[in-house]
């Protein structure tokens, strides 16, 4: 396939023992897919071997028409910025506001100057229009200033996902992106910020979407 992502039989081992067997999937541009399974079924794994985090043993992932893992180091950090990355960790700073931290989205497109001078004077007004309109997105426009460390388990969650926003990258892949938010905000943030197939609104576990 052109674009998207495609697996073709993936298998991943840990010691011998089989966490994925022959997954195959695609996944076209505009589509989303919700991956759920029993606790141990393999979701995380499988989110770590589209992020070439894990060794495969067997079959390839593409993304965009290429084999992600025979990508170099230099190819493998440009494809990086075209795929944003939700993980259960939200690795966001606590001690900076939701707009900063949503701000560090666009870090990996920044040079390493730009980026220190954005932490210290605040990003430019442009980047700052980003943030709190991604911010905005993710039902939290009035908290833009507010210090991260003092929102809700959800609500940092959801500066996450606004951080991702800001990258606006080609895929999303999210491991548990609403674990912490409830029902009601996250369909509204689905609704808001991914693709608005059926199959995207209902994810609600590990889930790819791809524009
Ligand atoms: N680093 C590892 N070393 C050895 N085994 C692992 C490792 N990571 C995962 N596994 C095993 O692979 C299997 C799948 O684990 P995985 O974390 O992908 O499950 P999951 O579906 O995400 O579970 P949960 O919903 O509980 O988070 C499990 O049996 C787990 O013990």
């Amino acid at each position: 396939m052109g674009r998207g992502l495609s697996l073709e039989n993936v298998g991943v081992r840990f010691g011998g023992r089989a966490a994925l067997d022959g997954v195959t999937l695609s996944v076209r541009p505009g589509e989303g897919l919700a991956v759920i399974g029993a606790s141990g079924a393999g979701k995380s794994t499988l989110f770590r071997a589209l992020t070439r985090s894990v060794p495969l043993h067997s079959g390839t992932v593409a993304v965009g028409g290429r084999d992600l893992y025979s990508l170099s180091g230099r190819e493998l950090g440009a494809e990086r910025r075209r795929v944003g990355t939700i993980h259960q960790a939200y690795n966001l700073v606590p001690q900076l506001s939701a707009g900063l931290n949503a701000a560090l989205g666009e870090v990996g497109a920044l040079g390493r100057s730009a980026t220190m001078r954005m932490l210290i004077l605040g990003p430019d007004a442009e980047l700052a229009r980003k943030a709190s309109g991604a911010l905005e997105r993710v039902g939290l426009g009035d908290r833009v200033r507010a210090r991260t460390a003092d929102l809700s388990g959800g609500q940092q969650q959801r500066v996450a996902v606004a951080r991702l926003l800001v990258q606006e990258p080609g895929l999303i892949l999210a491991d548990e992106p609403f674990a912490a938010v409830d029902p009601v905000t996250s369909e509204r943030v689905m609704g808001r910020s991914w693709s608005s197939t059926a199959a995207a609104r209902r994810c609600s576990s590990t889930c790819t979407t791809s524009r």
